[in-house]
């Protein structure tokens, strides 16, 4: 494929150079040449070819090559074949133009027949001949260079009108690595440690995680998955205004008739607490008993979700539905004691009645 692009660029590039300059060289400054050019012409002209090639104005071009070489090129005919060396750059040189020049288009199809024909035939003496011509004149101009190394290009005729499309991709633009970093003034802040940090909110200060770690999926997956189902809670019954109550040691949040210090609370007792018959609803979260019936009205959820839990274990639905609430941090002035099994308070009992 390179070689191919290359010679691609080198063919066009010698086109161009070949058709464009020439002409105005060729009529201003070697005016006189081509009349020698054409005298040499009828030496060859065995074929139809040449004939119609001296019409060319492609002449002049190997009447430079003569020029600068004139003196080469007859001896190199003259030691290979004189004939053929001398009707041999006359082909190369008028074949080109013969071809590229399209001054009367029945000119051309005739032109085109006798490249494919001539080129075909006289194509390996063409290259013999060229070789010839360039190692014996070492003085070779660039122009002559570039019109030998046009026959390959003839080969192919279809070629010349293909030329004319503009080369292929000599300026390769190459994109150059743009930084991707925008101007200073553009670039965004970076984020701080506390932009990372969730926003505030009025219950931010009862929150926490749950068990000491951090959020899981599963803590997560209620808050996106499920809307919100919080209730209008009444006025007076905020947040602040709970915790507010809490602070307040007159409030007996733990219930008319609790003695002080903890109770050992068993499942049944628990079960009894279920909030029914003006008892107050008392849970368990953790080994320890809470009574939920003061917060009944401050609970964000509503009055039905928190007395789910009454009278038994609530941590199963409370780390369902919001395991970040700070239970300990809402409910501390609620507690009522811890939660016990059946037989301790019967061997209590049996304990204080041997006393
Ligand atoms: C049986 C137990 C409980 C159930 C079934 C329950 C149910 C709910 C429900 C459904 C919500 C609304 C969630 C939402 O916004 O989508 C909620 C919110 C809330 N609950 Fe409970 N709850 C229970 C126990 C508790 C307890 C014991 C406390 C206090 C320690 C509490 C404190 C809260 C708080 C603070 C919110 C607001 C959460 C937030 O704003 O993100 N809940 N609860």
């Amino acid at each position: 494929m390179g070689w191919v692009g290359v010679g691609t660029l080198v063919t066009t590039a010698g086109y161009f150079l070949y058709r464009y300059p020439p002409r105005s060289w060729t009529p201003d400054h070697h005016s006189p040449p081509p009349d020698p050019r054409s005298q040499a012409r009828p030496a060859s002209p065995s074929e139809p070819l040449p004939t119609k090639h001296v019409t060319g104005p492609s002449t002049p071009r190997p009447i430079e090559i003569e020029e600068e070489s004139s003196p080469t090129t007859p001896k190199a005919s003259a030691s290979s074949a004189p004939p053929p060396v001398l009707a041999v750059p006359v082909l190369n040189l008028e074949g080109e133009p013969g071809t590229s020049d399209t001054r009367s288009v029945a000119t051309n199809p005739p032109a085109q027949q006798n490249m494919n024909g001539s080129t075909k035939q006289q194509s390996p003496d063409r290259n013999d001949q060229i070789s010839e011509i360039k190692s014996q004149p070492p003085s070779l101009t660039t122009p002559s260079l570039l019109q030998a190394r046009k026959p390959p290009t003839l080969s192919t005729p279809t070629a010349n009108t293909s030329s004319l499309m503009p080369p292929p991709s000599v300026p390769r633009l190459r994109p150059t690595p743009q930084p991707n970093r925008a101007p200073p003034g553009l670039q965004p802040p970076r984020s701080n440690a506390s932009s990372l940090m969730p926003p505030p909110s009025a219950a931010a200060g009862l929150r926490v995680p749950s068990n000491g770690g951090g959020l899981s999926n599963s803590t997560l997956a209620p808050s996106l998955k499920k809307s919100s189902r919080k209730v209008i809670l009444d006025p007076g019954y905020s947040p602040l205004d709970w915790a507010a109550r809490a602070a307040n040691p007159k409030s007996q949040l733990r219930g008319a008739g609790v003695p002080p210090g903890l109770v050992r609370v068993t499942p049944s007792m628990l079960k009894s607490q279920n909030g029914r018959k003006d008892r107050d609803a008392w849970t368990s979260y953790q080994g320890k008993v809470y009574n939920i019936q003061p917060y009944v009205p401050y609970h964000p959820g509503g009055k039905g979700e928190l007395l789910r839990g009454a009278g038994k274990d609530s941590a199963q639905l409370f780390q369902e539905i919001h395991p970040w609430v700070n239970w300990d941090g809402i409910l501390s002035e609620c507690l009522v004691g811890i939660l016990v099994s059946e037989n301790d308070i019967q061997t209590e009992n049996a304990l204080d009645a041997m006393d």
